[in-house]
């Protein structure tokens, strides 16, 4: 980009500092030829020490952030959708834009699964719930790509520096992410363990004490040199075309994955979600994928645990929509390496202001936690050893205005030097059979290996 461009940009953010009447200020401009990974990049190098990434299920949607002018941060259990809620409110009052329209300056964060459970160490950094608003914020829309810059009216503090520093290199031809390591130990939980934990949950639900639970593991990977998470998201852009891809980092600890749940989106008065339960792995070929997918949708034990998210969501939109559109079946999601029962539901006229009221009300829902909810919760605290920490738990954005899209943070791994904690789960009902759970969850893990190196897809 010009030079005369890049002082063009900061002549604006002085100006507007200046004369200012908030605490914060950003200006968008529309900034094309930028690659979304290669602008990930420059984060470390321009001095930022947190980095997001965000691309939607059509890939339509980019959202890349560096650093952090503003952060709201929770370990409230019991108040952290409030707590972020009103620090969504506060920055919007805090906070002037200016610049390209469509363009609206975003916070960007996640939630831990279970804040009542206490954390590990392994998570360290991602607390119970948080929210960022970028330094620099680059976002691809329609084709479209603009860039947000935000820092304080006051000046103080190193963000100026670094968003000057970005905008000096942000055009640099960017070098290509690392080559991934050599893999050197993989080690995960006792698979007895495992199946035991998964009997006595199939027990529980038995007996009558609950319908449904999910129960993840986690598979420990350790390499022979640090991990880059560009590279690792270069990966999952190109072999998950139809996931959320995501990367939430601070401090070079990086969560990253390639969902295909979608939590909820609320646009004005409309929200949408995906009910996504019951998995069977792609066939080898054509003739023995379609019949992979016909058992699936004929398969009862996968339609009950498709169920019961169908009706927990389709309650729950219909509490806060005047309208909630649904198919009556469920329908086939097929993605590389497995496919799913999908169920989308569409509500209109929607009561609520804000996207993380939606979040808060929908999480767990029973693709994730069980049900009934607290049942579920409970159980999962007694039966799995695991610290879930942001695994399986809502990660998206929101702007001022409380729109906003959420994931369900799956198909996983916490990044922290050179080790990567990789975790999937599946929902156990009544007829659950415990070795085909445990051959469901070596099913989820493989978009994660195949984006590490580890495993090559045929
Ligand atoms: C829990 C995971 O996936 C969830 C469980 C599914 C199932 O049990 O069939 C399907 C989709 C997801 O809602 C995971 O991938 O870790
Ligand atoms: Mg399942």
């Amino acid at each position: 980009m010009a030079i005369g461009f890049r002082h063009h940009l900061q002549q604006q953010l002085h100006r507007l500092a200046v004369n200012a009447g908030r605490p914060f200020v950003s200006w968008a401009e529309p900034w094309e030829g930028v690659d979304p990974v290669s602008f990930f990049m420059q984060g470390p190098s321009c001095g930022f020490r947190e980095r997001f990434f965000w691309a939607d299920r059509t890939g339509g949607t980019i959202l890349v952030g560096l650093g952090s002018v503003y952060a709201i941060e929770t370990e409230k259990a019991d108040s952290r959708f409030d707590d972020v809620e009103a620090g969504r409110r506060r920055w919007k009052k805090e906070m002037e834009p200016y610049g390209a329209a469509d363009a609206p300056p975003l916070l960007f964060g996640g939630f831990s699964f279970d804040p009542y459970r206490p954390g590990t160490d392994m998570w360290r950094g991602f607390p119970a719930g948080k929210l960022v608003a970028p330094a620099a914020l680059l976002a691809v829309r329609n084709g479209k790509t603009t860039l947000t810059v935000t820092v304080p009216t006051d000046k103080r503090g190193r963000d100026w520096e670094r968003v000057g520093r970005l905008l000096e290199r942000i055009s640099d031809p960017m070098a290509a992410p690392k080559r991934l390591p050599r893999l050197v130990s993989d080690e995960e939980e006792e698979k007895e363990r495992w199946l035991a934990a998964v009997r006595e949950a199939i027990a529980s639900i038995r007996a009558g004490a609950l319908d449904k639970v999910v129960l993840a593991r986690a598979r420990r990977l350790a390499f022979a040199k640090t991990v880059d998470a560009a590279a690792v998201l270069q990966r999952l852009r190109e072999q998950q075309p139809f996931a959320y891809i995501f990367a939430f980092e601070q401090d070079g600890r990086c969560f990253i994955g390639a969902s295909p749940e979608q939590l909820v989106q609320k646009e004005g008065k409309m929200c949408r979600s995906v009910c996504l339960a019951g998995s069977v792995r792609r066939g080898a070929d054509m003739e023995e994928d379609e019949r992979l997918g016909a058992w699936l949708r004929a398969d009862r034990k996968n339609n009950e645990e498709h169920q019961f998210v169908v009706q927990m969501i389709g309650r729950l939109f219909s509490s806060v929509c005047e309208t909630v559109e649904m198919p009556p079946a469920p329908q086939l999601l097929k993605l590389p390496h497995i496919q799913h029962l999908c169920t989308p539901v569409v509500g209109r006229g929607c009561r609520e202001r804000s996207v993380l009221r939606l979040v808060e009300m929908m999480h767990p829902t029973p693709a994730l936690g069980g049900t009934p909810r607290d049942r579920a919760l409970e159980v999962i605290r007694a039966l799995e050893p695991l610290d879930r920490g942001w695994y399986a738990a809502p990660i998206g954005w929101v702007d001022g205005e409380g729109n906003g899209e959420w994931a369900v943070a799956i198909r996983s791994a916490l990044l922290a030097g050179k080790e990567a904690m990789l975790f999937a789960g599946c929902g156990i009902v009544a007829d659950s059979d415990p070795n085909s759970e445990y051959e469901e969850t070596n099913v989820k893990m493989a978009p994660m290996l195949s984006a590490l190196g580890v495993m090559n897809d045929g």
